[in-house]
């Protein structure tokens, strides 16, 4: 009876409060950009992207303080020294880091903030208080995500080996038991996009009707 009432008093507690923030992980090309665009314009008010800070050159297109605050290695450890950092990691020869400033941003607009991250970033996003929903964008092989990347034209050759040799150690550690959330194996685009919005429909419920009280 007791443990009713408790089970009860739980489940109003967790649905009173806000919507979890999103993390989107997984090796470089597995197309997580592309189903984050199509989340963001499918849902322009309810997501809200935490603009990562890199070192990286920026892409052609690429827009600095929309896809990335784009900084030299000596602003960024400046920052991190600063404690302005929630996590920052090297991935292929540059750094990235989610300050602790992107992810205020979107929470201030009270959206779910979605973060594209490394597997070292979540695994230090796991130690801190943020408790997203955890989610590992896959290819549905090496050689497709290798194809992918080519395709994408945005590598050299040496960025496009170190990415794959960071895809192969992404997909091996993502096997932990309880990582994550949702492996999603981006095969089909539509399919993926569709497993991803049903795994986030009870966010976006939450933050539909917190934006209409
Ligand atoms: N830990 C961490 N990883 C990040 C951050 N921002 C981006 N990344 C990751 O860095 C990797 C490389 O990103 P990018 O250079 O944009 O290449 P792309 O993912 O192939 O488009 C990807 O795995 C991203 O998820 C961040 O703030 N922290
Ligand atoms: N399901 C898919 N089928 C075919 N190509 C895809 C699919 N998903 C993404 N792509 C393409 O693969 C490339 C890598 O996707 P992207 O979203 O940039 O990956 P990530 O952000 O994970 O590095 C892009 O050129 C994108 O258009």
């Amino acid at each position: 009876m007791i443990g009713q009432r408790l089970r009860g008093a739980i489940a109003r507690a967790a649905a009173m409060q806000g919507p979890r923030p999103v993390v989107l992980s997984g090796p470089s090309g597995a197309g997580k950009s592309t189903l984050l665009k199509k989340l963001l314009k499918d849902y322009e008010n309810v997501f809200g992207f935490s603009v990562s800070h890199t070192t990286r050159q920026p892409r052609p297109g690429e827009v600095n303080g929309r896809d990335y605050h784009f900084v030299t290695r000596e602003e960024m450890q400046k920052e991190i020294d600063a404690g302005e950092f929630i996590e920052h990691a090297e991935f292929s020869g540059n750094m990235y880091g989610t300050s602790k400033g992107a992810v205020q941003a979107v929470q201030a607009q009270n959206q779910i903030c979605v973060l594209d991250i490394d597997i070292q970033g979540v695994k230090n996003i796991k130690k801190t208080d943020l408790n997203p929903i955890y989610i590992s964008v896959q290819p549905p092989s090496i050689d497709i995500l290798e194809k992918r990347l080519r395709d994408r034209k945005t590598e050299t050759e040496e960025s496009l080996m170190k990415r794959l040799t960071a895809a192969h150690i992404d997909l091996e550690l993502s096997k932990e038991p309880g990582l994550f959330d949702l492996v999603i194996i981006n095969d089909d685009l539509e399919k993926a996009y569709s497993e991803l919005k049903e795994t986030l429909q009870e966010e976006i419920k939450k933050a539909q009707e917190s934006r209409k009280s």
